[in-house]
């Protein structure tokens, strides 16, 4: 379960708020996360691991505060990045997904061990030894996913993970994320993929304008682009 008590974020170095005190609790196993670009979605999405931390209220993961608690909830919430290169950092496949696994497995046979089976649950077992830079845009993304899950996550939060690909990519990985047996929270452009929901929350302006039924959403987020885009003809 993730709460939110009122958490607010500000930009570090001009105190200019970045999302407005939001309090909020998400239990289901699929949540997205829609909005303008630059509206607070990541923000939004980053204090669920603590990678942003709220300058006033709170964020707790299954009662764990990610303030005083960071490294508990980083173990609970696994994070994938738009860009799997900003998270892939060792020369081949597996080599990566062992060092996601270094705290979790000490000895260095059984790391080796289980990053394999996360490449072939995942369907890149053949790309085990092949260099990272070498791996399509779709299979990095995989492979960041396999690292992601090897660590066993409870809630996988993905900040936009098929921006990047290509449709059939898109497919593969976006279904990917739908079979995880535990929480998945997605930030996304991809509407079709948000209105799949249980759940998805609107950002707007720094500010959830609205929480509830998917495809409400997906509507109302329309309305505000296409209206804010009709006022921008007018002006
Ligand atoms: N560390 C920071 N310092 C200053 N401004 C920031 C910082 N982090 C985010 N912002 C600003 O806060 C706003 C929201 O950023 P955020 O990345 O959460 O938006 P987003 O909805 O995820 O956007 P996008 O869809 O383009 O990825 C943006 O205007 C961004 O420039």
């Amino acid at each position: 379960m993730i709460e939110f008590k009122d958490a607010a974020v500000v930009a570090p170095d001009s105190g200019v708020p970045i999302l407005e005190p939001t309090t909020l609790t998400l239990t289901e196993d699929r949540v997205s996360i829609i909005g303008a670009n630059g509206s607070g979605k990541s923000t939004l999405a980053r204090l669920i691991n603590g990678l942003v931390l709220p300058v006033s209220g709170s964020v707790e993961v299954d009662g764990l505060d990610t303030q005083k608690h960071g490294a508990q909830v980083r173990r609970k919430v696994g994070y994938l990045f738009t860009d799997a290169s900003a998270q892939l950092i060792m020369p081949t496949a597996i080599e990566d997904v062992a060092l996601s696994l270094r705290r979790v497995i000490k000895n260095r046979r059984e790391r080796d061990d289980a990053a394999l089976a996360a490449l072939k649950e995942i369907g890149l077992a053949s790309k085990a030894d092949v260099s990272v830079n070498a791996l399509s845009g779709g299979q990095r993304q995989l492979l960041a996913l396999a690292g992601v899950l090897a660590c066993t996550p409870s809630i996988v939060v993905a900040d936009e993970p098929t921006t990047l690909l290509d449709l059939r990519w898109r497919a593969h990985v976006g279904a990917l994320l739908r079979s995880l047996p535990l929480q998945v929270i997605e930030v996304t452009h991809d509407l079709d993929s948000a209105a799949r929901a249980e759940r998805t929350l609107v950002v707007d302006l720094g500010r959830v304008v609205f929480d509830g039924d998917p495809r409400e959403a997906v509507q109302l987020y329309r309305d505000l682009m296409f209206g804010r885009a009709s006022q921008g003809a007018t002006a």
